[in-house]
């Protein structure tokens, strides 16, 4: 049965970030992920995850200038000091968090910029990481954003992710398969979960077209959760979604598993 991690950026929302924590654990939830934890100190993180007796699963690295259109700098050459820079950072707040992954944002490929730079500056920089992360035993996420979330972002598609982590060619280093992302643009979601067996270690789901709860759309996730069942998947399962309306009137979904 897959464990489910309330995503703190897009849940709850009806409370200020840092009343989240309660909100989830009372919900029902024991995991969480979240978008970004600079903004808060590493001890105050961490007491609000031992006070509601919840484990942090997963969080990003910094997204950059978001002002200026950046998600993710880790693929745009000559940013390389503050890529490594994010990725210090990240590695000391999974450290200070136990968080058992970390997602690798990329960033925005302008057109008519060089693609084949931007791919193989993000390759450098994550096999930085995958490096720094290994002896921790912390594992590397990378994930494909559909157009019309993110339009030029480095990887859209789930092939894309895994061809990068083919080449980046590290033990630790994994595809986060976003299926709100895959029904987008690849579809064919059966198959797809069969080819990416054993290459991704983090889950996200929503409802497709409008990222809402998993109960409605084209998606049928009860399939979808009885496949990684069946493959014997041991992640997480992060609901990135937004909520129709206040997030605990849209948990029956939720019920049969907690
Ligand atoms: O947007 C998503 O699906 C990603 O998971 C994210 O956290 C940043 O783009
Ligand atoms: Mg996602």
């Amino acid at each position: 049965m897959p464990k489910f991690a309330a995503n703190l950026s897009m849940m709850f929302t009806e409370v200020p970030f840092l009343a989240r924590f309660e909100a989830a654990a009372k919900a029902g939830f024991k995991y969480v992920e979240y978008l970004f934890p600079y903004d808060y100190p590493k001890d105050v993180l961490k007491t609000k995850l031992q006070d509601n007796d919840l484990q942090q699963v997963l969080f990003n690295t910094a997204a950059g200038d978001v002002q200026a259109g950046e998600w993710g700098v880790s693929a745009i050459p000559g940013r390389e000091a503050d890529s490594h820079r994010d990725i210090d950072l990240a590695l000391e707040y999974a450290l200070a968090l136990n968080c058992p992954n970390v997602h690798i944002m990329s960033g925005v490929v302008p057109p008519g910029e060089n693609y084949a730079k931007y791919k193989q500056t993000f390759i450098d920089n994550v096999r930085y990481a995958a490096d720094k992360f290994q002896p921790h035993g912390i594992k590397i996420l990378l994930e494909a954003l559909s157009p019309q979330v993110k339009p030029n972002y480095l990887t859209a598609s789930q092939f894309q992710t895994l061809e990068l982590v083919d080449l980046i060619d590290r033990d630790n280093v994994f595809v986060q398969l976003d299926y709100f992302h895959a029904q987008n643009v690849d579809g064919n979601l059966t198959r797809l979960t069969d080819t990416l067996n054993g290459k991704f270690a983090h889950v996200q789901i929503a409802s497709v077209p409008e990222r809402h709860e998993p109960d409605e759309g084209e998606i049928n996730y009860r399939h979808i959760f009885d496949k990684l069942d069946e493959i014997g998947y041991e992640g997480w399962v992060g609901c990135e979604y937004n909520p129709r309306g206040k997030t605990t009137d849209g948990l029956g979904w939720f019920k049969p598993y907690k």
